[in-house]
């Protein structure tokens, strides 16, 4: 994760793992350090973005491949704890969607007050497609930003949205070239 401050208030959090971003554990503890240590300095907002083409391609699927119980146990702690973090946080968020942000990508980007967004990408929670589904307060997300029918059909579906179609939907909330 780095951090570049445009002013003492303002600062431009960039997921840097390449090449796509996917949340390990240490991502996401990474970026939730980041955000206290953030809070904790007087700073008032903060834009979160990628420094790569992709936004999060969601969750490491990698490292959740034949994981240990333990490991399970303390990557969906460090998961819960981020989405806490980053969705109650102090800080005005926005986050800068500059690729696709699908599943626990587009996670982040829900947890965050205002969403902008560059066209040609996709955004959404497609765990259905691939046989999972999302965690209960990936879906309340959901429900809030785009109304509860909308949410249980896209995630039912496992849909990812255009950039024009999440505009539309209200999922996110401007189009930046
Ligand atoms: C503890 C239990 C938790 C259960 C939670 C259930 C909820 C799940 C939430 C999730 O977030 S699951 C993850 C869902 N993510 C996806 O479906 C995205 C998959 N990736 C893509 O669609 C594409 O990679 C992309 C993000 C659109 C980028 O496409 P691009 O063409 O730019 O790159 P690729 O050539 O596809 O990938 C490059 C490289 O990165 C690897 N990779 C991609 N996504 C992931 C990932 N999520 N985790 C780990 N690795 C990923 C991909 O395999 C390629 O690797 P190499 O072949 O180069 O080694």
């Amino acid at each position: 994760v780095t951090v570049e401050m445009k002013s003492s208030k303002v600062a431009i959090v960039r997921m840097n793992r390449p090449p796509v971003n996917a949340l390990s554990k240490d991502l996401m503890h990474g970026l939730r350090r980041t955000i206290c240590d953030l809070e904790d300095n007087d700073v008032k907002g903060i834009v979160l973005t990628s420094s790569s083409k992709v936004f999060c391609a969601g969750l490491d699927l990698a490292e959740l491949l034949n994981p240990t119980q333990e490991f399970v146990s303390s990557f969906w702690k460090e998961l819960q704890g981020l989405w806490i973090t980053l969705y109650s946080s102090r800080l005005v968020t926005v986050a800068a969607v500059n690729g696709a942000a699908p599943a626990a990508g587009c996670m982040l980007a829900l947890s965050c007050d205002y969403r902008m967004m560059s066209s040609k990408n996709v955004i959404g929670m497609n765990e259905t497609k691939f046989g999972l589904f999302p965690p209960p307060w990936f879906v309340e997300l959901m429900a809030d930003t785009v109304g509860r029918r909308k949410a249980e059909m896209l995630l039912l579906q496992g849909t990812l949205l255009s950039t024009e179609d999440a505009l539309a939907c209200g999922m996110i909330d401007q189009i930046v070239e």
